[in-house]
C-alpha cells in the first residue's frame, strides 16, 4: 500500500453528492458542510421500518419534509431484519447496523438513488484515504469515542471508491458546534438508537422458557427465551453473592450456561473460531496473508486488542490468536481486523468462549 491520502470535503465541489439523511445532527450538518463546499446536493431519508403498521404513525414524516423519502421498508425487511431473527433464533448475536450499512446504504440505496458519476454521503465518523492509483481504503474516524468504521467493515472498496464521510476527521463536539452556530433545529438532538430495538422486540421470535444452569450442572433458575441473552450479559439469577453471567448457550437443549462474576475464567478466551470474512479490498490483505500482528475489535466501542490471524483452509474457517484474553466473544458476533488505523474487514466469531459447538 502507497501513501494514503484522506479524501476531504474539496473532493465534492461541483460534484452530485447523495446524502443519506436520518433527521439526527450528524447528518444535517454533514447537508452543510458538503452544500459549504459547492457540492451538487441531494438528501434522501430511507423509511426503513413501517412504523404506521404498528402505531397507526410514521416518525418519519416529521423527521424531515425537505428531503426525498425513499421506501426501502421491503428491502429493510427482506435483507436485513429476516437474516437478524434468524440469527436470535439461532442463540447467534447478530449486528444489524453492520448488515445495513452493507445491504441498505450502501446496497439499496447506492442502486436505487446514486446514479452516473454521483457519489454517496453519509453522516458515519469514518474516513475514507485513497493510495497513489485512487484506490479506496477505509480508515477510522479521528474521534475515537464515535468512530463508527465498526458498522462500516463488511463494505467493499467498489462502495467506498463512490463514497464520502464528511465528518470523518472532526470531533463530535466540532459538529455539535458547527450545528448551533448555524442554528439547525437537530442542533441539541439527542443520539439516535439504531436499529437495536430489534432485540427488544420478543414478537417476532417464538419464546421458549428454559433452564438456567451453573457451569457444574445445577439448575438456578429459568429463561423466557434463549434468543434475548448475550454471552458476558449479566443474567438475573438470586444465588449467593455473586452476580452471575451468561457464559455460553446450549441451543438444542435450550439451556443457558451462567458462572459467577463478571471476571470469572470461563468468561475469557484468548482464541476465536472466526469465519466468513469479508476484506475490503479485492483479496486477502497483505498484513492478514503474512500472518502479522493487527489489531481487533469484538464489539462496537471496544479497545481494539494485538491478535494474529491463522486460516485453516482458503478464506475459509479461521482462528484468531489474541495477545490478551478477550472477555465474552459471542457467535454471529462480528470481528473487525484493523492495521493501525485502517479496517481491512470482519469475520463472524463462530465460538463462545467456553469454545464448545453445543453450547452455541
Ligand atoms: N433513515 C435514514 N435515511 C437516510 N440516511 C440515513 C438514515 N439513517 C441513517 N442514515 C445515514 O447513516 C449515517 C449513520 O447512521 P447512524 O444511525 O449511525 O446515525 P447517527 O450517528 O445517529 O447520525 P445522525 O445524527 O445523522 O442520525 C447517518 O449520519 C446518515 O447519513
Amino acid at each position: 500500500m502507497s501513501a494514503l491520502r484522506v479524501r476531504g470535503l474539496s473532493a465534492v465541489a461541483g460534484r452530485k453528492i447523495i446524502l443519506g439523511m436520518s433527521g439526527g445532527v450528524d447528518s444535517s450538518v454533514a447537508a452543510y458542510l458538503l452544500k459549504q463546499q459547492g457540492a451538487q446536493l441531494e438528501g434522501v431519508f430511507m423509511r426503513n421500518w413501517d412504523a404506521a403498521n404498528e402505531r397507526g404513525e410514521c416518525p418519519g414524516d416529521q423527521d424531515w419534509r425537505d428531503v426525498q423519502a425513499v421506501d426501502f421498508v421491503r428491502e429493510y425487511w427482506t435483507r436485513v431484519f429476516a437474516k437478524t431473527i434468524d440469527d436470535y433464533a439461532n442463540g447467534h448475536t447478530p449486528n444489524p447496523d453492520i448488515a445495513c450499512n452493507r445491504e441498505i446504504k450502501f446496497g439499496a440505496l447506492v442502486d436505487r438513488c446514486v446514479q452516473g458519476d454521483a457519489w454517496l454521503a453519509t453522516g458515519h465518523y469514518a474516513r475514507i484515504a485513497c493510495d497513489a492509483g485512487d484506490v479506496p481504503y477505509l480508515l477510522r474516524g479521528v474521534d475515537s469515542n464515535k468512530d463508527q468504521s465498526y458498522y462500516l467493515s463488511d463494505v467493499k472498496q467498489s462502495q467506498l471508491a463512490r463514497a464520502i464521510f464528511p465528518l470523518g476527521s472532526m470531533d463530535k463536539s466540532e459538529v455539535r458546534a458547527i450545528a448551533r452556530a448555524h442554528k439547525l433545529t437537530t442542533a441539541n438532538k439527542a443520539e439516535s438508537m439504531g436499529i437495536c430495538f430489534v432485540g427488544k422486540r420478543p414478537e417476532y421470535i417464538p419464546q421458549h422458557p428454559g433452564e438456567v444452569v451453573s457451569l457444574g450442572g445445577r439448575v438456578l433458575g429459568q429463561h423466557q427465551g434463549i434468543f434475548s441473552w448475550t454471552v458476558g450479559q449479566r443474567a438475573g439469577i438470586c444465588a449467593g453473592s455473586e452476580k452471575w453471567f451468561v457464559v455460553g448457550k446450549d441451543i438444542p437443549n435450550n439451556k443457558i450456561y451462567v458462572v459467577p462474576g463478571t471476571t470469572h475464567p470461563a468468561l475469557f478466551a484468548t482464541k476465536v473460531t472466526v469465519a466468513n470474512w469479508h476484506w475490503i479490498g479485492d483479496r486477502r490483505p497483505e498484513a492478514v496473508a503474512n500472518g502479522r500482528l493487527v489489531s481487533a475489535q469484538i464489539r462496537y466501542r471496544q479497545q481494539p486488542d494485538t491478535c494474529r490471524v491463522a486460516f485453516d483452509s482458503n478464506d475459509g474457517d479461521s482462528t484468531v490468536h489474541f495477545v490478551r484474553p478477550q472477555r465474552a466473544p459471542a457467535p454471529g458476533q462480528y470481528i473487525v481486523l484493523y492495521d493501525g488505523d485502517c479496517c481491512l474487514g470482519c469475520g463472524v466469531i463462530q465460538t463462545s468462549p467456553l469454545g464448545v459447538a453445543s453450547l452455541g
